[in-house]
């Protein structure tokens, strides 16, 4: 994908009383109580944000919230409003839609460095549909467009591709920007050794990554429910641990793959076994190549904790996507944790770790890492697509460099 013009490219005239449309991902988790439980989203959209203002820009946000079906007041954006207006030192206004004669006139009545917070922009069905009329709509609010929404660039939405056909410039934010130098930048040209770990539930949901990945590293660790179908492919007995019988080629065909590509593939030697898919199982370490019937694998065990430890000591650059077992019950956490403090442990000395979105963010954050990491993604489906190689359409919108 070709180099993006940053928003750190607008001065302090192109921005001084300039209307400012910022498509940020605000997506945050909410408990029943409308409470944010997890602001990192919030977070990594204020250096933008604070950047517009201070140069004296009307700030437009513009977000989703979860994946509405028409106007749902479980998924406005209010709740965002206390938490947005504390870490940006201003109080955000909040418009009651994101289009309109109502929303125009709190545009116009912003005052220079202000902020304006629209409503879920996933009210209209027109933003999923990419529908060209809303996005001019929301394009005549602003003189500009700023995508930080790196969560979102998977979509070609209306707020997020097709506005950018109406308003130019249409420029990358300083999120955006950074998840793209080290999803993209690091990973295309990594500090040797390049190891890659992968995990999660499915071999079939990382096979595009997992390929694009072969191309690129050296060393490959592989865990979490897709293993047991690579073990099943190599004819062990896997009880009834999780198995994509209809892949059990796609997986003999990437272990010959990692073979002629030179890439050290690691499968781990043993496995944590449970009675059953519960966080209270009984549970035992069993050798990969002999589950007993009637158990399942639910996390790596420990001499593969060991020996994954000891291959990523002489890597330079890391990235990891999917959790090492059912980080969710405790009994099953310890692959997980392990890995996350190795990486924590090897930031520390000057290697690079990325950690690419989804459950990998959250086991991270569970075991009080999060900030130990050279850079933790704010995207999930985004930056799984952005490892397959494919182009997000967010950010093919925006200008080039
Ligand atoms: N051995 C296993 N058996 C069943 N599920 C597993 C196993 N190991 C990990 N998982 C599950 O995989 C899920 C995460 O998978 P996935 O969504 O692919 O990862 P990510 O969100 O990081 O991309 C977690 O909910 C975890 O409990
Ligand atoms: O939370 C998001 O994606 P993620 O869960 O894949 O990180 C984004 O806000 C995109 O949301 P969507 O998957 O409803 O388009």
């Amino acid at each position: 994908m070709a180099t993006k013009n940053s928003v750190g490219a607008l001065k302090g005239d192109d921005l001084k009383g300039k209307k400012v449309f910022v498509r940020v991902d605000l997506n945050v988790p909410l408990d029943e109580n409308q409470k944010i439980t997890d602001d990192t989203r919030v977070r990594a959209a204020v250096p933008t944000i604070k950047y517009l203002m201070q140069r004296g820009a009307r700030v437009i946000l513009c977000s989703h919230l979860g994946r509405p079906k028409g106007v749902t007041p479980k998924y406005s954006l209010k709740p965002l409003v206390p938490r947005l207006s504390e870490l940006l030192g201003v109080n955000v206004e909040m418009a009651n839609d994101c289009i309109g004669e109502e929303v125009e006139k709190l545009v116009a009545a912003l005052p220079d460095g202000g902020v304006l917070l629209l409503e879920n922009v996933r009210f209209y069905k027109e933003e999923e549909k990419n529908d060209p009329e809303f996005a001019k709509k929301l394009a005549s609010l602003a003189d500009l467009y700023v995508n930080d929404a790196f969560g979102t660039a998977h979509r070609a939405h209306a707020s997020t591709e097709g506005v950018t056909k109406f308003l130019k410039p249409a420029v990358a934010g300083f999120l955006m920007q950074k998840e793209l130098d080290y999803l993209v930048g690091a990973v295309a040209n990594p500090k040797k050794p390049f190891a890659a770990i992968v995990g999660g539930s499915k071999v079939s949901s990382k096979i595009g990554v997992i390929e694009s990945l072969l191309e690129k590293v050296d060393i490959l660790l592989l865990g979490g429910g897709m293993i047991f179908t690579f073990y099943k492919a190599q004819g062990y007995s896997v009880g009834s641990s999780l198995v994509e019988e209809d892949k059990l080629g796609l997986a003999t065909s990437l272990l010959e793959k990692a073979k002629s590509k030179g890439v050290s593939l690691l499968l781990p030697t043993d496995v944590v076994a449970a009675d059953k898919f519960a966080a209270d199982a009984n549970s035992m370490v069993v050798p990969a190549s002999g589950i007993p019937d009637g158990w399942m694998g639910l996390d790596i065990g420990p001499d593969s904790i060991k020996t994954f430890s000891e291959s990523l000591d002489t890597t330079k650059t890391i990235i990891w996507n999917g959790p090492m077992g059912v980080f969710e019950f405790e009994k099953f956490a310890a692959g997980t944790d392990a890995i996350a403090k190795k990486l924590a442990e090897l930031s520390a000395v000057g290697v690079t770790t990325i950690i690419g979105g989804g459950d990998s963010v959250a086991a991270v954050e569970k075991a009080g890492l999060a900030d130990k990491m050279s850079h933790i993604s704010t995207g999930g489906g985004a930056s799984l697509e952005l490892l397959e190689g494919k182009p997000l359409p967010g950010v093919l919108a925006l200008d080039d460099a």
